[in-house]
């Protein structure tokens, strides 16, 4: 293990779990490059690459459209076109969603063990909801979840506390009794700031960035074995 990763702590009076899903659950990489890179032919702009276009992930769909656009224009062009290019890319991830996502392994595994030990669960991602919706329907997970919340669910979304604060109001559990688990720095501060526990999965997108940095409770291989270091 890197000497500067953080040693899995076994996380005991855990009652739920929010679970990540770009990057965590499912690899969407290749569904967001195929709708950024139609929008972007749309406006004649040269496709990117996956990993390009993954580093932007993470921060909802504003912050991705902001971020591909900048790759060829100065903020105020961004801006102008920024509208226009959210539109085509919503109606383009509308038609591909789920496509050709794939699940992580121990993703399954994962979130029966967690059922299994009586855990509550519900995924807090920073996707638009409605498509958040889709793909778990489209990829047989929501009904492990009883609750789903998307990034503009709220007025804020990660890495801000809201939804994971609004998880354990649902759940009417302390944000100590319900653990996040997600693949970026987003998941870790909104977590931190809730005062919830969390693990990270390090397969998933970090902005570009070592998931190594970032502070949890542990980096866990898959969520099945986040599920076994977690008991009530
Ligand atoms: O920014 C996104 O659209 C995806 O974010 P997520 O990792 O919170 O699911
Ligand atoms: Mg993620």
């Amino acid at each position: 293990m890197n000497a500067a990763a953080p040693a899995i702590v076994a996380l005991k009076g855990i009652a739920a779990a929010i679970i990540d899903l770009d990057g965590t659950m499912l690899d969407t990489a290749p569904d967001f490059q195929v709708a950024v890179n139609r929008m972007r032919a749309e406006l004649d702009l040269a496709p990117l690459t996956q990993q390009t276009i993954v580093d932007f992930v993470g921060k909802g769909s504003e912050n991705l459209i902001r971020r591909v656009l900048g790759v060829d224009y100065p903020a105020p062009e961004v801006e102008q076109r920024f509208s226009a290019a959210l539109d085509s890319y919503q109606s383009h991830y509308a038609v591909v969603n789920g496509s050709y996502a794939t699940l992580y392994p121990g993703v399954v595994d994962g979130l029966q063990a967690m059922r299994d030990k009586g855990l509550r669960l519900a995924c807090v991602t920073n996707k638009p909801l409605a498509f958040a919706e889709a793909l778990l329907e489209k990829t047989g997970l929501r009904g492990y979840f009883e609750v789903v919340y998307g990034g503009d669910s709220f007025p804020l979304k990660k890495p801000d506390p809201m939804p994971l604060l609004a998880v354990c109001a649902d759940f009417q559990l302390q944000p100590a009794q319900v653990v996040a688990i997600g693949d970026s720095s987003n998941d870790a501060q909104a977590a931190r700031a809730a005062g919830c526990p969390v693990f990270n999965v390090p397969y998933g997108y970090n902005h570009g960035e070592s998931i190594q940095n970032v502070d949890s409770d542990g980096i866990v291989a898959s969520l099945l074995v986040a599920a076994q270091h977690i008991s009530h």
